[in-house]
């Protein structure tokens, strides 16, 4: 049985109380009443777009780096200038909209998920990649109504590559639809996962733990590509069999759960249950065998979560 996948924890029960959020609709009840996000999902690709040529440009150009939580947790100038870029464009159009972005959490800005229509942005996905000019950046945008995600988009900076997912729509990348794979086994699977910006050697143990439990179930391979959201959308397409990882964030996951889900795949919780968007851990895969067969595998390695900070 699959379990339940809302937004998690902070997604309210199908019978929860508070004000749903009306959408977009018309005052004559126009072709908004019947596809109510299509314009916010119109202005993310072209936000996406515009914040990619931003970070493309400025991967070859110098960099000031400073760090957030730990010395490999980086962000630059860039991130700041394209997360500002993304919410002051939002916020002019969307007035009544919240925003739950990377750097302005780190900022101090709460991270809470409420029934108000909500933009949840990472403005460079990959930011280590970014300040060695590694190709894997992206610009993620993902956005929840009612503490249900409804649509996402991750442009990747270097290639071009628009992926695009939307609640009942499907999940594409440019034209070509994404189907996630059949596989059930960790034995015959390529399994990605990252890193996370903890390196204490209590963290290191677990992490490597993970990955060799994982191993000796003869998994093909493991990969990590240092851009989660990249590495999300590659199992959307079929490339990866599943992910899995502690240590990211809501805005890591946002847009590429609904991505992964559009495509066909599941999006769980690392103890094998519901998704939790701000428990900073997730499993993901094109089924939901192996996704199981994963949580019953890894060790947790705690970090927290997103809305307690
Ligand atoms: O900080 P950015 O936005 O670059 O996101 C990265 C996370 O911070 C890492 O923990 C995580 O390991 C992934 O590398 C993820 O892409
Ligand atoms: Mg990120
Ligand atoms: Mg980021």
């Amino acid at each position: 049985m699959k379990p339940s996948e809302g937004a998690g924890r902070s997604a309210l029960p199908a019978d929860g109380h508070g004000d749903k959020a009306a959408p977009n609709t018309l005052a004559d009840g126009g072709e908004a009443a019947e596809d109510p996000w299509k314009e916010c999902m119109e202005t993310a690709v072209q936000l996406a777009l515009r914040a990619g040529q931003v970070v493309k440009k400025a991967l070859t150009e110098e960099k000031r780096i400073s760090t957030k939580t730990s010395v490999v947790d980086l962000v630059t100038e860039t991130d700041h200038l394209v997360e500002d870029l993304i919410i002051s464009a939002l916020k002019d159009k969307f007035p009544s909209h919240r925003f739950i972005g990377e750097e302005s959490t780190a900022a101090g800005s709460k991270c809470i998920l409420t029934d108000s229509p909500t933009w949840i942005i990472d403005p460079i996905d990959g930011t280590c990649n970014f300040v060695h000019r590694f190709p894997p950046v992206a610009v993620s945008i993902g956005f929840a109504v009612n503490r249900e995600l409804e649509f996402g988009v991750i442009y990747h900076c270097t290639n071009g590559k628009m992926y695009t997912g939307r609640k009942g729509h499907g999940a594409f990348c440019n034209q070509e639809r994404l189907h996630v794979t059949q596989e059930t086994g960790i034995r015959n699977s390529l399994i990605l996962t990252e890193i996370g910006p903890k390196r204490d050697p209590a963290t290191l143990k677990l992490f490597l733990g993970n990955m060799e439990k994982l191993l000796k179930f003869q998994a093909h391979g493991i990969r990590v590509i240092g851009s989660s959201t990249l590495a999300l959308c590659h199992m959307a397409s079929g490339a990866a069999d599943a992910y899995y990882q502690y240590g990211l964030h809501c805005w890591d996951l946002a847009a590429a759960t609904v991505i992964i889900r559009e495509a066909g795949g599941v999006v769980i919780d690392t103890t094998g249950g519901p998704l939790d968007l701000m428990s900073c851990r997730v499993i993901a895969a094109g089924t939901m065998e192996l996704a199981q067969s994963i949580a019953q595998e890894l060790q947790t390695i705690d970090y927290g979560r997103d809305d307690e900070n």
